[in-house]
């Protein structure tokens, strides 16, 4: 313990923890956390190259702050450290150095997904153009052309100047039957345009109306930007009066004395490097947001009450960590108590994949009093040192885009909005459009409740001037085009218009199979609730064995109890199926299912879950049953009887009649009635089935208006394959 860790070395010596793990990566030496203790060898390998004021300086030269950096950075790239980094921890170790691999997040990891524009054979052309010109014609036609995708042949034609019906006879020739209003593939696109000496270059248009588009950022994100930072746990832990007790201890001496206001997140300033939070704690603003796709938390604050232990809610917001792939920082609360146990979360947490560096792990756990104060400083400290590892980038000199924390109507001032600003500075004036609304910003306070002109990366401000009030998790965008900001704010909120009709389609037993084949899913996500903790690793033991083809069964939660809202919203941000195993889902849980379109399945048995989740998977569904009609009888005579009620005198025309048919009464020609048969009777005796060319006596459930004459039309239901 007495040892100095890479965090601490790298703070005496001025550089960043990063370049520090990374050169010792570089020469050979493993190192999962910036919280790990140096080695006497390790600390002499790098005071030759870090240490402030060195003996034998490098090179030759005084070594500058910036010099180290550039090296350290450079030397990533090539030393494939990443792969080092991420061997030593499976995949509940979230921690924040083995990022990097495989996580979509932050706008770097978007580029090259489009950009497809480059085409081959673009540049021959033009030089065999300058080589040899192409020979006089009446009208000249440009030689290369632009197409979108989905061209139809008549389309095609146009383009090339020949007739689509040539085209059509051409591409029979091959085999292809197509039509004038055919759609081409490309390839079918470049080739016709080849054989006509022309080149095809495929457009790609890119839906200005989708915000997200917006967010797909180039490489030259390069200047730092504040962590933002969520604080989750279970209820009474402390999350409210930790996210109090670090405003107050922060607030900066300008501020003090003036009005905070709720705008749903809060940024403080420690030691020089701002760090923002969303304080709505509790997993609902960050699954909300995830949920609608937006997800803005950079590093999660875990609290856990050391005198209470994880508990149910605890697990949950590991799982909503673990599910958006958020680096986790367990604070250990209220630590100033008698009662308070702090080994035991560790150990408790361990169960859950997070194990503090001292016992081989990577997560960091910092022990406070949210209440004293007492390591707070510490906190802040880890949060900006996980900020720093994970590379938070942005720029400030583009129109602003980011996302909405909440949003409400206000009496007096219209549609007020909370918005994260991510990348960018956001103006006073600025066009912009919020979710499916947009407008100027009008008015502009930050969490302090001062008016302010503009803000920057990562800072949360309070805006009004939109047309309408947006919803949480909604991506805004400024353009500096006013025309623009309408347009595309109006064509999406027509758009919505649209969507509301159509239903969502979620993840569902029923559509699973269908969803599998299409190749939408690898993973197939479950939420297992169960009655008691035995049964809920049973049956998560059995689900996990589940073993068919090319599908993963991915439990992201499990809990013991009813299944509950928050549940709901991980299983909708997640598109998982939620198991209840002999539970139910409480009130507000059932309805955000029904509103989110989440598939709830209930049982008590193990195996019927385990059956219908391997036969969904297996495309093997609920066999669907057919009516098929057995036969046809005819009443002859109609007998009321007491008690009884009418009873007919039949005799079966056709077919059969048995005893679990279904029936439907016909009377000329119309159904007068469908039921179920009463009484089936051969004489006296209860008859199981009467064949044709026999007579028989029937009652039928719930209807005495048998007449003679009707018709009666036995049927009964049959399993269909698929
Ligand atoms: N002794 C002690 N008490 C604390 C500490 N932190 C919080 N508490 C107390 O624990 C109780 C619950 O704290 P909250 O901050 O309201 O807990 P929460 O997690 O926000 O609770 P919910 O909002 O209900 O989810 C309050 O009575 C706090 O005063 C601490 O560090 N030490």
């Amino acid at each position: 313990m007495s040892k100095i860790r890479i965090h601490e070395y790298a703070k005496e010596n001025g550089v960043s923890s990063k370049e520090v793990m990374e050169f010792l990566q570089n020469k050979g030496i493993e190192v999962n956390s910036h919280m790990k203790s140096l080695e006497d060898e390790e600390i002499t390998v790098l005071n030759k190259k870090f240490k402030k004021n060195p003996a034998k300086p490098e090179a030759g030269k005084e070594k500058k702050p910036g010099q180290g950096r550039s090296q350290g950075q450079k030397s990533s790239n090539t030393s494939g450290n990443n792969q080092n980094q991420g061997q030593n921890k499976g995949p509940n170790s979230k921690g924040p150095q083995n990022k990097g691999q495989g996580q979509n997040r932050g706008p770097q990891n978007k580029r090259n997904q489009k950009n497809r524009r480059h085409k081959p054979g673009q540049k021959g052309l033009k030089r065999n153009q300058n080589q040899k010109p192409a020979p006089k014609k009446e009208v000249e036609l440009p030689r290369e052309f632009k197409y979108q995708e989905g061209i139809t042949v008549g389309e095609l034609a146009e383009k090339i100047g020949v007739d689509a019906s040539k085209i059509v006879k051409d591409l029979f020739m091959v085999g292809v039957m197509t039509n004038i209003n055919q759609s081409l593939d490309n390839d079918s696109v470049e080739l016709i345009a080849s054989d006509h000496g022309f080149t095809a270059e495929l457009e790609v248009v890119v839906d200005n109306t989708d915000l997200e588009n917006y967010f797909e950022l180039g490489d030259d994100l390069d200047e730092e930007r504040p962590s933002v930072v969520t604080i989750m746990g279970h209820v009474d832990h402390g999350k409210t009066t930790l996210l109090d007790s670090i405003r107050h201890t922060k607030v900066t001496a300008g501020e003090a004395g003036g009005i905070t206001q709720h705008i749903g997140a809060y940024q403080i300033e420690n030691k020089g490097k701002k760090i923002t939070f969303l304080d709505t704690p509790g997993h609902a603003a960050f699954t909300t947001m995830r949920s609608r796709g937006a997800q803005v938390t950079d590093i999660t604050i875990l609290v856990v009450a050391a005198d209470d232990g994880v508990m149910p809610q605890t697990i949950e917001a590991i799982n909503h960590a673990k599910a958006a792939e958020v680096p986790i920082i367990v604070a250990v609360n209220k630590v100033d108590k008698p009662t308070a146990n702090p080994d035991r979360v560790m150990t408790e947490l361990g169960e859950h994949g997070l194990y503090p560096e001292d016992w081989g792990g990577d997560t960091i756990f910092v022990q406070l009093s949210a209440l004293s104060g007492d390591g707070i400083e510490n906190l802040l400290e880890m949060i900006t040192l996980v900020g720093e590892v994970e590379e938070l980038k942005t720029k400030s000199d583009m129109p602003a885009i980011g996302t909405v924390i909440e949003a409400e109507l206000d009496k007096s001032r219209g549609p007020a909005a909370s918005l994260l600003v991510q990348h960018g500075t956001l103006r006073v004036g600025d066009s912009i459009v919020v979710g499916n609304t947009f407008g100027k910003v009008r008015a502009m306070v930050d969490d302090t409740g001062s008016r302010i002109q503009e803000a920057g990366p990562s800072t949360p401000v309070e805006i009004t001037g939109l047309n309408d009030v947006p919803l949480a998790g909604d991506r805004f965008v400024v353009f500096t085009d006013d025309k623009k900001a309408r347009s595309i704010g109006e064509a999406r909120s027509e758009q919505q218009v649209v969507k509301d009709r159509e239903q969502t389609q979620k993840v569902s037993i029923d559509n699973l199979f269908e969803q599998m084949k299409e190749g939408e899913m690898k993973d197939l996500n479950l939420i297992i609730k169960g009655d008691v903790q035995g049964s809920v690793e049973a049956l998560s033991a059995s689900l996990m064995k589940i073993d068919v083809e090319g599908i993963n069964v991915r439990i992201i939660h499990t809990g013991v109890g009813a299944i509950n809202e928050s549940d709901v919203t991980l299983a909708s941000a997640s598109s998982a199926i939620i198991i209840g195993f002999n539970v139910r889902p409480d009130v507000n849980a059932k309805k955000a299912a029904d509103r989110e379109k989440v598939d709830l399945r209930l049982h008590s048995i193990i195996y019927k879950v385990i059956e219908e989740i391997e036969s969904a998977m297996k495309g093997m569904l609920d066999p669907e049953y057919e009516e098929k009609v057995i036969g046809n009888v005819e009443v002859r005579q109609t007998f009321k009887v007491s008690k009884v009620g009418t009873i007919a005198g039949a005799y079966v025309t056709d077919g059969k009649i048995t005893r679990d048919s279904s029936v439907r009464v016909i009377r000329e020609g119309i159904v007068i009635y469908e039921g179920e048969l009463d009484t089936l009777k051969r004489f006296k005796d209860d008859a199981k089935e009467v064949a044709a060319g026999y007579e028989c006596g029937i009652t039928i459930k719930k209807f005495n208006d048998l007449k003679e004459g009707d018709q009666i039309e036995p049927y009964i239901m049959v399993e269909i394959e698929r």
